[in-house]
């Protein structure tokens, strides 16, 4: 059967216990909440299929455990993500303050080129909010990288943010297998200059 698919990226969802991660990946890749929270067990994943200029780009999507005493198992999980989501929750302080941490564990275990991507979940929860959207938005931009509030429960930015996300990855992606390519037709090229000094020297031998 043919490929559905023309090229897979791994994402990776990071944060606090409690602030939605496992409810974000239902929404987006079942279209459903489910207000229970049980905690996720080390990790799991979900997979979705998007179409982005026409590049069919399946999402395989990890969700960690934000629990401390699953740190050693969800870690060994950053190396192999094209794109990570540091997620906070809006009504919870300590979740926005714990970013930083979140972030220097991926700047510490996940790839250098990882695009990243902050976002505040739970921005339903309007009455309840303790993180002002501009103090975040002032985080990402010192750590260059995209915002989103999102609502796993009212279902606001959830796939905006995913989509965006594996945009950029896409992104990044082309632009490596680009670099590569005209690495290629340099060495190529000089291969070939090469070749045809040779060729020349050869043909002068023969005759
Ligand atoms: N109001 C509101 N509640 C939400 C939203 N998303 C998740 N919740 C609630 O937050 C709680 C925790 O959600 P989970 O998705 O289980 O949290 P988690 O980040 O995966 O937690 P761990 O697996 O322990 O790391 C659940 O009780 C959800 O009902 C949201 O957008 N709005």
């Amino acid at each position: 059967t043919p490929k559905q698919y023309d090229v897979l990226f791994r994402l990776l969802l990071l944060g606090d216990s409690g602030v939605g991660k496992t409810c974000m990946l239902r929404r987006f890749t079942e279209g459903e909440f489910d207000p229970s929270h049980i905690s996720t067990i080390g990790v799991d994943f979900k997979m979705k299929t998007l179409e982005i200029d026409g590049v069919r780009v399946r999402v395989q999507i990890w969700d960690t455990a934000g629990q401390e005493r699953y740190q050693t198992i969800t870690k060994q999980y950053y190396r192999r993500a094209q794109g990570i989501i540091l997620v906070y929750d809006i009504t919870n302080q300590q979740s926005f303050l714990h970013i930083s941490k979140w972030a220097s564990d991926v700047d510490e275990c996940a790839p250098d080129k990882v695009q990243r991507m902050l976002i505040g979940n739970k921005c339903d929860e309007e009455p309840r909010r303790q993180v002002a959207k501009e103090q975040a938005s002032k985080l990402a931009q010192n750590y260059k990288m995209d915002f989103f509030e999102t609502s796993a429960s009212s279902n606001v930015n959830i796939s905006e943010s995913f989509t965006r996300l594996t945009e950029l990855v896409l992104q990044a992606y082309t632009k490596e297998a680009d670099n590569l390519l005209s690495s290629l037709d340099e060495y190529l090229d000089k291969a070939a200059l090469g070749g045809s000094k040779d060729n020349i020297a050869h043909r002068g031998c023969a005759c």
